[in-house]
């Protein structure tokens, strides 16, 4: 670990990793890579199979479950209890098991964007230093490596050079913004920690702005990162797991409640004592949805497993692909999205717009040397077309400083030496920002304004170019030397657009889902992007504006900071909005951090993919339609489950408590009961298979608490009112010895009845199609409630056959019991 080389000097550490600033060899770093192994970040540790169950048990229905267990072993109830145990066991050996799966694919699929680093390598002892991109996992201490903006720090790393360098350390430290850090060659012993050393760099942690050359100290299990367990920071709860969580809590409360209750009214209305404890706690077990955990599992591992098959579209967390399902508004940037990010330059203009060569050379001059002397890995788009259009031109000036491109400033300048003793200062950047630094009358700034507007008009991007001489001087050059500047012309690119771009919006558009440009480029630029992509009338607001973050405020927000893209997306969601943000630049983090739903092209800056929880393989939006469309499908699933399971389970509870009071003998025996629920249980994980109906598709899927036990609680009192009238009718229908007065005569016909109108919820609650495995499984159940009673387990059970009768009357009220349900789910689906 980084530790005794923390306060040494930059030398001293180079010696003690036998290297130097021209790094390694490929001889000496294949054989370091061999002694020290490979420098892959720290395996989750969540693996052993004990742990999964252990961790499946800590889910609030397994504690209530095993609760009432334990309670019913108390007052000796050993059949209760077993059922109650292997209930426990086989939803936590279901749940242990569908996370092992969605484990194992996940991690394949992380394989698939997986980093690299450029490293300095040399081929011979003698030889010049070549920067090479490598996987991550061949880094080895002391390799010399390169940083820049949106890159992953590969292993932990001491700073040899850096210019503008701030880096985020959320992962490390939790503290969400960047932190500045610079080379220090003699270091003072500080107060704080290593990740407050200004000249130490972390694995885990991603550059934000600047450039930096670093020497590799430490990798694989010995960094810092490995040593805080590879532990992502937490994550504020998505939409997905505060749903889920507040149905879950209030269920629990109330199965906490039953038995009390039911103990209580029996008590209190029939004198009986505790002996009704068994029946109480079956009844409190009935109500639990315990098979919900290895739904949400199975459901969004299926659902994740599909997408990348058939999309190549990565989920990275599994919640997110829920999350996906409910996004109603997505933001996307424009350059690399709506656009292909391969600018090509189109012209190069004086002041008064007319063709000048020469302000495309000094443009490619300020590129070539912030390349050079910021010693970034990679050119970025604009600067790599500057460089292609102009052909050679740094050698003709030496280079002598130079601030790197920040998308909050939106310049980038260097110093090259002039003529008698004189430094040239060239700046480049986007219009009104390089204006700013411009000795000018402000008419004369209007109307280079509109000059760059009258360009950006026709869809093209706009750089505008200015220089200054001063005097010779030592001190290395900072942003507030941009000023006094003289305006030297504008450099236009062509961006086209993404093919497939204009399809994929309507697509979207079509799932319901509003869309918003969050750009920092210019607005005329972007508005002209958008109107060619189709998107209806293009509103622009400049990020600052009143409104940018309502779902109603303009179409494209331009001229966005990083900061502004994080605080439109979070104003959205705090007014209710579930958001998506697309995005693959640097200026995209903390955007892609603040949404619901982060996304990234595969190609995409490493940092910005590292943060993302839904990566692209391809660079298609279209497949964002098809994430959105199977995170609908795998949350309506988990939605039909819960409907059916909640309302059909509470209808029974109430039948079965008021039937308790009203009878002078108990409705069911509580291992009925129980075995009823395991066949409920069985039935209903069909739900993990379903293909939902195309009107579940349609619309963002939320699962809002309050709206859902609305439903049940509806569905659930007509569930009981079923229940109850088929008894009644019972009742009056077939007097005497054999019907109703018999217990097991009645036990049956309640188990009968019970099992086929859950299999009536399974078919009508759910929307779709009646096939398919929910079809399949409803079939199934209803079998099982006609054919299990008559048979040898029925009687082990304590049932018997039941008359002809009842089986003609019971399909008169399943009949009208149907008829009731499509009203009522009718009438509710129109509301
Ligand atoms: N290498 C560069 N040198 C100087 N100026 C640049 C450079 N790259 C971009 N700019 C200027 O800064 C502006 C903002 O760039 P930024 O990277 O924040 O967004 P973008 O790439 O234009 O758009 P998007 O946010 O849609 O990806 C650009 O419009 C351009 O004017």
């Amino acid at each position: 670990m980084v530790s005794e080389g923390e306060a040494a000097t930059s030398l001293q550490v180079l010696r003690r990793l036998d290297t130097g600033p021209r790094g390694l060899t490929e001889a000496e770093a294949a054989a370091r890579l061999a002694g020290l192994g490979e420098n892959t970040p720290p395996r989750p540790h969540t693996d052993s199979w004990p742990l999964r169950c252990a961790r499946a048990l800590r889910d609030p229905f397994t504690a209530v479950l095993l609760t009432l267990g334990l309670v019913s072993a108390l007052v000796a109830s050993w059949g209760t209890a077993v059922v109650i145990l292997a209930l426990v066991a086989v939803s936590c050996g279901l749940r242990a098991a569908g996370e092992h799966r969605a484990d194992r694919s996940l991690a394949a699929l992380r394989a698939l964007v997986a980093g690299t680093a450029t490293v300095l390598r040399r081929s011979g002892v003698d030889t010049e230093p070549r920067a090479r991109e490598i996987p991550v996992a061949e880094l080895v201490p002391g390799d010399v490596v390169r940083l820049g903006p949106g890159d992953l720090v590969p292993a932990d790393v001491r700073l040899l050079r850096a210019r503008g360098l701030t880096v985020h350390q959320a992962v490390l430290t939790g503290e969400s913004a960047p932190v500045a850090k610079a080379a220090v060659d003699v270091p003072d012993r500080s107060e704080g920690g290593p990740f407050d050393e200004p000249y130490l760099c972390f694995q885990g942690s991603g550059v934000a702005s600047g450039s930096a050359t670093a020497v590799v100290v430490e990798t694989g299990e010995r960094t810092r990162f490995a040593a805080a367990q590879g532990g992502a920071a937490p994550r504020e709860a998505s939409a997905f797991d505060r749903s889920v969580h507040g149905i879950s809590w209030v269920l629990v409360r109330f199965m906490l409640l039953t038995p009390p209750l039911v103990l209580m009214a029996n008590a209190a209305l029939r004198g009986r004592g505790l002996e009704t404890l068994p029946f109480a706690v079956a009844v409190a077990v009935g109500l639990t949805p315990e098979m919900l955990p290895v739904i949400v599992t199975t459901c969004l591992a299926r659902g994740a497993a599909l997408l990348a098959r058939a999309h190549r579209v990565v989920v990275r967390r599994l919640p997110a692909l829920h999350d996906l399902g409910a996004v109603d508004v997505l933001c996307l940037d424009k350059t690399g999205t709506l656009t292909q990010d391969r600018p090509v330059v189109e012209r190069a203009l004086g002041p008064d717009g007319d063709d000048d060569p020469e302000v495309l050379r000094w443009a490619a001059v300020g590129a070539w040397w912030t390349l050079q002397l910021a010693e970034l890995p990679a050119p970025d788009a604009l600067d790599e077309a500057l460089l292609t259009a102009a052909g050679p031109v740094g050698e003709e000036y030496d280079g002598i400083g130079a601030v790197p491109f920040a998308p909050e400033r939106r310049t980038a300048t260097a110093v090259v030496a002039g003529s008698l003793g004189t430094h040239v200062l060239v700046t480049k950047g986007a219009a009104e920002d390089v204006l700013d630094r411009c000795d000018l009358d402000p008419a004369e700034r209007e109307r280079l304004l509109a000059l760059a507007a009258r360009e950006a008009d026709a869809g093209l991007r706009v750089l505008a170019v200015a220089t200054a001489r001063v005097p010779a001087r030592t001190r290395p050059c900072t942003v507030a030397d941009e000023h006094g500047l003289a305006f030297r012309g504008l450099v236009t690119f062509r961006d086209a657009l993404a093919p497939g771009a204009a399809e994929a919006l309507r697509g979207l558009a079509g799932l319901g889902i509003t869309i918003r440009i969050l750009t920092g480029d210019h607005p005329a630029t972007a508005a002209r992007a958008c109107r060619d992509l189709g998107l209806g009338a293009v509103e622009t607001g400049v990020a600052a504006s009143e409104g940018a973050a309502r779902v109603d405020g303009p179409v494209v927000v331009a001229r966005c900071t990083p900061e502004d893209k994080a605080r439109i997306v979070a104003g959205l969601r705090a007014a209710g909005h579930t958001v998506g943000f697309l995005g693959d630049g640097v200026n995209d983090i903390p955007a892609l951090r603040a949404a619901d739903v982060g996304i990234a092209p595969r190609t995409a800056v490493d940092l910005a993919r590292e943060t993302a929880d839904v990566v692209l393989a391809e660079k298609d939006l279209g497949a964002i339609g098809h994430a959105v469309t199977a995170g609908r499908r795998s949350s309506a699933n988990i939605a039909s489950y819960l409907r059916v399971t909640l309302s059909s389970n509470l209808g029974n509870v109430i039948a079965m408590l008021s039937a308790g009071l009203l009878l002078p003998f108990l409705p069911m025996l509580p291992v009925q009961v129980l075995a009823q629920n395991l066949c409920f249980d069985a039935a209903q994980l069909a739900f993990a298979y379903d293909r939902p109906g195309p009107a579940a598709l349609r619309r963002p899927t939320v699962l809002r608490p309050r709206a859902f036990l609305r439903f049940i609680t509806g569905f659930g009192v007509l569930n009981a009112i079923a229940d109850l009238a088929t008894f009644g009718v019972l009742a009056l229908a077939l007097r005497g010895p054999d019907a109703l007065d018999d217990q097991a005569v009645f036990h049956s016909a309640w188990f009968t009845e019970n099992l086929l109108t859950q299999a009536l919820v399974m078919l009508l609650l759910r929307g779709g199609s009646r096939r398919g495995p929910v079809g399949r499984a409803a079939a199934a159940l209803a079998a099982v409630g006609l054919l299990l009673p008559p048979g040898p387990l029925g009687a082990a059970l304590g049932m018997t056959g039941l008359p002809p009768a009842y089986h003609a009357l019971l399909a008169a009220v399943l009949g009208l019991y149907a008829l009731a349900l499509r009203a009522v789910r009718a009438r509710h689906d129109r509301r």
